[in-house]
């Protein structure tokens, strides 16, 4: 899978949100995402996945355009904010209700993403009573049950403490393979270091490449 974006703009009331975007995300590599808030971060990822319409340009996976030829990457998992989670049932549940749409998941499936996030697979707790550091494994878990081709995940450590924080890198780890593009996106790019192979600098809109080299180096970029 190969994922391009070509001259990608996105406008809204008037003011330019993603600036003539050209970028090629390639699989076995966890890309970086990093950026101040209200940089476009969320957008790029909303504009990867089809949730928004370009001004001009164009998202295309393998050769085909998003909102053109196809709504959306098929094999995509997806964190964004206000994940709507079905409070009244279990984390589980939840993933059932989910895994029924495409139906690729297996019970299996299910109970490694679960187990993988450090949520218990058998616990009877629904999730209207989650911590939020709880609803945010969820989330992990919902983005990579089915072990999509692409992964794109905004925050994805946000209300996670340290411990889970270094779980989540051994997943992140786990998961790379070289059939699959990941993409975190972090406000703080201290949180990349870790498990980014490759980093992109998100300032007002633009977007910048970076080497590991540069975002280690303290001050010589904008974020
Ligand atoms: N519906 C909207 N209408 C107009 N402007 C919007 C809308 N949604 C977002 N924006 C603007 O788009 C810009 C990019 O927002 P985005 O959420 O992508 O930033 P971000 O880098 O993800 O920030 P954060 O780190 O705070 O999540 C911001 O200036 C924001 O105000």
């Amino acid at each position: 899978m190969n994922v391009e974006l070509k001259h990608y703009t996105k406008k809204l009331k008037g003011r330019t949100i993603l600036d003539d975007i050209s970028l090629t995300l390639a699989p076995g590599h966890v890309y970086g995402l990093y950026g101040r808030n209200g940089s476009g971060k969320s957008m790029l990822i909303r504009a990867i996945s089809g949730m928004i319409l370009p001004t001009s340009g164009e998202v295309s996976v393998d050769g085909q355009r998003i909102t053109v030829d196809i709504d959306f990457p098929e094999s995509m998992g997806l964190i964004i904010e206000n994940i709507q989670l079905q409070k009244a049932f279990t984390a589980k549940t939840n993933l059932q209700i989910l895994g029924d749409i495409k139906k690729i998941a297996t019970p299996e499936d299910i109970e490694w993403a679960l187990t993988a996030v450090g949520l218990d697979p058998n616990s009877n707790e629904k999730v209207r009573s989650f911590s939020l550091g709880m609803n945010q494994k969820l989330a992990i878990a919902q983005a990579i049950f089915e072990k999509p081709q692409l992964i794109l995940l905004d925050e994805p450590t946000n209300a996670l403490d340290f411990q889970t924080v270094a779980d989540f890198h051994q997943l992140i780890e786990q998961l790379q393979s070289p059939e699959r593009i990941i993409l975190l996106a972090s406000h703080n790019r201290d949180d990349l270091t870790e498990v980014a192979t490759d980093f992109l600098e998100m300032d007002a809109g633009k977007l910048y490449p970076r080497t590991r080299a540069d975002v280690m180096s303290v001050g010589a970029q904008h974020a």
